[in-house]
C-alpha cells in the first residue's frame, strides 16, 4: 500500500518534493513518467515525473489521470499533485484544470491549495503568495522565460483556472490548531467553494496542516506540505536516503533555467571551472550544435571541477533572444540542444549530470531514458541527489530558483568512492 502517491509538473519539483518526503521519514521512489512495464516497489511513497506544466492543458490532464490510474491500481491512499512553491502555470493555466480533473477521477469534489515552502522563502498570507519578502508578482518571477507570474493572489489565480470557487484558511486559523483546521475546511466546503487556500508561515503551519489534511483524497502544493504529511505519517525520524548515495564518475553540468538564482550560481562557478555558454541562434539552426559542444566537453570530463555548459541569461538578454527568435521557439530549441547533448554525454561514460531548470532537467531525464530514481543526500532544501534505480547514474534536478550561491561547487563535494 503506497501512503501517499505524488503526481509532479515537472522532474525538479518531483526531486523535490521526493527529498523532503525522505528527509522526513517516508521511503520514497520517484518515477520518470508512468512506468510502461511492471515495477516492483516496497516504498511509503512514490513521487510520479510528469512533464506538464507548461504542455498544452489537454495532454496534461490526460498525463496526469494516467499517473492517477497507475497509482490507484497500487492501492494509494493519498493523492499529492505537486506543482511549483511559485504557483508557476502559464496564462490559460494547467494548475486549476488539472486539479478539477484529478477530484473528479476521484469521485471527489473538495480539495486544498498549498504552495508554500517557507525553508526556501515561500509564504502565503491572506491568501497572497511571497517569494522572501516580496509578492510573487514582483519577485524575479515575473520575468520567467514560460510561465511569467505576474498576480500574487491564489484565490484569484485559482478562480480564473479552474472550474469552481476558492476559500482561504488563513494564518491565525492555523494558529488555533489542528481541530480548528479542520472545522474551518468543513465551513469553506458548506459554503460551496470547491478549494480552499492554506496560509502558511513556518514549519509549525507544515505540521499543523499535515495533521489537518492527512484524511483528504487528493491534496495539491508545493513541496512544503510533504514535510507535514510526512511527519504525520512516518513511523520512524531516520533519513532514508542512503539509496541514493552519488558515486564518483565523469560529470557534467547543464543550466538551462534563467533565474535570478541559477544566474549567482552560474556567475559563481564560471570563476572555478571551464563554462561554454549555449548560442542560442545554432541550437536554432545547426543541425551538429551539440556534437560541436560534445567535441568540447570531452577533454574536460575528469576535471575535478567538472565542465559547465550554460543557457542561462539575465532578464534583460533573455528578452533580446525571445523577441528575435519567439520565446517558444527558442526555448524549445536549447532544451533540445540539452537532450541531445545529455544522450551523448552518456556515450561518452558520463555518468554523473547535474542540470538547472524543471524544463530542462525534465527533458534531460526522459531523453537519458531513466525509468526510476531513488533519493540520495540533500545538497540544499528541496535539491536531493538522486539514482538511477535501472542503470549507473546520478543526478541533481535543481529548481531554477533553489539552492545557494556556490551549489554546483557543493554538489560535487557530495559524491564518493564506488
Ligand atoms: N538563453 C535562453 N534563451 C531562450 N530560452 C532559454 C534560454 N535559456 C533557457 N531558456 C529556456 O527557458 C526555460 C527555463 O525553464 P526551466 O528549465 O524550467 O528553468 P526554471 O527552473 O528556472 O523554471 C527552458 O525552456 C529553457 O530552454
Ligand atoms: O516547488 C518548487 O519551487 C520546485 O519544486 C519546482 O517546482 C521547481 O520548478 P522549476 O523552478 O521550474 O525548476
Amino acid at each position: 500500500m503506497i501512503k501517499i502517491g505524488v503526481i509532479a509538473d515537472d522532474f525538479t519539483g518531483a526531486t523535490d518534493i521526493a527529498s523532503f518526503l525522505v528527509e522526513n521519514g517516508l521511503s520514497t521512489v520517484q518515477l520518470s513518467g508512468v512506468p510502461a512495464g511492471d515495477i516492483e516497489l516496497n516504498t511509503d511513497a512514490v513521487v510520479i515525473s510528469l512533464k506538464s506544466r507548461s504542455c498544452p492543458t489537454d495532454e496534461a490532464i490526460r498525463d496526469s489521470i494516467a499517473a492517477l490510474d497507475w497509482l490507484k491500481s497500487r492501492g494509494t491512499e493519498q493523492v499529492y499533485f505537486k506543482y511549483c512553491s511559485t504557483f508557476d502555470s502559464t496564462a490559460a493555466g494547467n494548475i486549476g484544470p488539472v486539479t478539477d480533473a484529478l477530484l473528479d477521477a476521484l469521485d471527489h469534489d473538495f480539495t486544498i491549495i498549498c504552495p508554500s515552502l517557507p525553508v526556501n522563502g515561500r509564504s502565503v498570507y491572506m491568501g497572497n503568495l511571497f517569494v522572501g519578502e516580496q509578492l510573487l508578482s514582483e519577485s524575479g518571477m515575473r520575468n520567467h522565460p514560460v510561465t511569467p507570474m505576474t498576480d500574487s493572489n491564489l484565490v484569484r489565480l485559482m478562480d480564473a483556472q479552474a472550474r469552481g470557487t476558492t476559500g482561504l484558511v488563513n494564518a491565525a486559523i492555523i494558529d488555533a490548531g489542528v481541530d480548528a483546521v479542520k472545522a474551518r475546511l468543513e465551513e469553506v466546503k458548506a459554503a460551496g467553494h470547491r478549494y480552499a487556500v492554506l496560509d502558511t508561515l513556518n514549519e509549525a503551519h507544515l505540521e499543523t496542516l499535515g495533521a489537518a489534511v492527512a484524511g483528504l483524497p487528493l491534496v495539491t502544493g508545493g513541496s512544503g506540505l510533504a514535510l507535514g504529511l510526512a511527519r504525520h505519517l512516518a513511523t520512524s525520524t531516520t533519513k532514508q536516503s542512503a539509496a541514493g548515495q552519488p558515486t564518483r564518475g565523469k560529470t557534467v553540468i547543464f543550466s538551462g533555467s534563467c533565474s535570478q538564482m541559477t544566474n549567482a550560481q552560474v556567475a559563481d562557478y564560471r570563476q572555478h571551472a571551464c563554462s561554454y555558454p549555449l548560442d542560442v541562434k545554432a541550437c536554432i539552426e545547426q543541425d551538429d550544435y551539440a556534437r560541436q559542444i560534445m567535441a568540447w566537453l570531452l577533454p574536460k570530463l575528469d576535471n575535478p571541477a567538472a565542465p559547465l555548459v550554460f543557457a542561462t541569461a539575465d532578464a534583460e538578454t533573455l528578452a533580446q533572444i525571445q523577441a528575435t527568435y519567439g520565446a517558444e521557439r527558442a526555448s524549445t530549441a536549447v532544451e533540445e540542444t540539452f537532450a541531445e547533448l545529455a544522450l551523448l554525454a552518456k556515450q561518452h561514460q558520463v555518468t554523473n549530470f547535474i542540470v538547472a531548470g524543471g524544463e530542462t532537467s525534465s527533458i534531460v531525464t526522459q531523453r537519458l531514458g531513466v525509468e526510476a530514481f531513488h533519493i540520495g543526500p540533500q545538497i540544499a532544501p528541496g535539491v536531493p541527489w538522486v539514482k538511477a534505480v535501472d542503470q549507473n547514474l546520478n543526478l541533481t534536478l535543481k529548481s531554477g530558483n533553489f539552492g545557494q550561491v556556490d551549489f554546483f561547487s557543493r554538489a560535487l563535494t557530495f559524491m564518493v568512492e564506488k
